[in-house]
């Protein structure tokens, strides 16, 4: 049985009135790889924040101690990426340096094991030759790429991902998964999608988020388990691939 990184118990979240999350619960485990799905404002990102700390909420989020080094938290995030400030003026590389700022001293210099780091990562995600470019001038793929980067360059126990497949292509969405899959050996994996049929071969547990939340310890879930959690499903398509992904309701 694998240890709990990460307990939240009777979690809300509201914002002026809308409640996005209500009384949630919800374990995750060192070992886990958890596709979050729900409808579009259903409260993916309100769990992922709340997670991270990074909103207000009411109940408990508990952080297992392994899932520390020292003072600093080891979780790497993975914003949606209209989050990120691309007018912010440094380069790709600084970008993935800015992953480590956790675990630096405030004014700490990088060191050239850190620079290194960072440029293998680079090489990886395939976008090593825009390393000296401005973030603000490379293209959605390739930021993607870069902030996965930055996300992962500290190690952390725990990788969190807000819709990363977002702007980027086929291609490397598949490598993207790979990446993953080989990061999932020493790291749990949390990814939020909208889309059911893509992320359903890449988990290993599908959690449906819609203001509660299920944790489905399987990766296969059909229509009629989706039902009983509460998450209609919907058949769109984009081009000739259909998709499966949760209708608002
Ligand atoms: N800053 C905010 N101020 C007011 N309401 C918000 C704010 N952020 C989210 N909400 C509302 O909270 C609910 C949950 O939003 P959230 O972004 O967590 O959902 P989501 O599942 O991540 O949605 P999506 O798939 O569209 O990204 C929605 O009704 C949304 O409109």
């Amino acid at each position: 049985m694998s240890n709990v990184l990460i307990s939240v118990r009777d979690l809300s979240v509201a914002y002026e009135g809308t409640t996005a999350l209500d009384e949630v619960s919800l374990d995750i485990f060192e070992d886990d790889f958890l596709g979050v799905i729900g409808p579009n404002g259903g409260g993916k990102t309100s769990l992922v924040r709340a997670i991270l700390g990074n909103i207000p909420y009411r109940g408990t989020v508990n952080y297992a101690a392994e899932l520390f080094r020292g003072k600093e938290r080891l979780i790497g995030y993975l914003p949606q990426q209209n989050v990120f400030d691309r007018a912010f003026p440094i380069s790709v590389t600084e970008t993935v340096l800015s992953g480590l700022q956790g675990h630096k001293r405030f004014r700490s210099r990088y060191t050239a094991e850190d620079r290194r780091r960072a440029l293998e990562l680079l090489e990886r995600t395939g976008i090593a030759e825009v390393a000296g470019r401005a973030i603000g001038e490379i293209s959605g793929g390739q930021m993607q790429r870069a902030l996965l980067c930055r996300a992962i360059i500290s190690e952390p126990r725990l990788l969190i991902l807000d819709e990363p497949a977002n702007f980027v292509d086929n291609q490397f969405e598949n490598e993207l998964y790979r990446i993953l899959q080989e990061l999932n050996r020493r790291m749990a994996i949390v990814m939020v999608s909208h889309d059911v049929g893509t992320i359903s071969s890449v988990v290993k547990s599908i959690v449906c988020v819609n203001r509660h939340v299920h944790r489905h310890d399987s990766n296969v879930i059909d229509e009629e388990q989706l039902r009983n959690y509460g998450c209609p499903i919907q058949l769109i398509s984009h081009g000739d691939v259909p998709h499966t992904v949760l209708s608002r309701h």
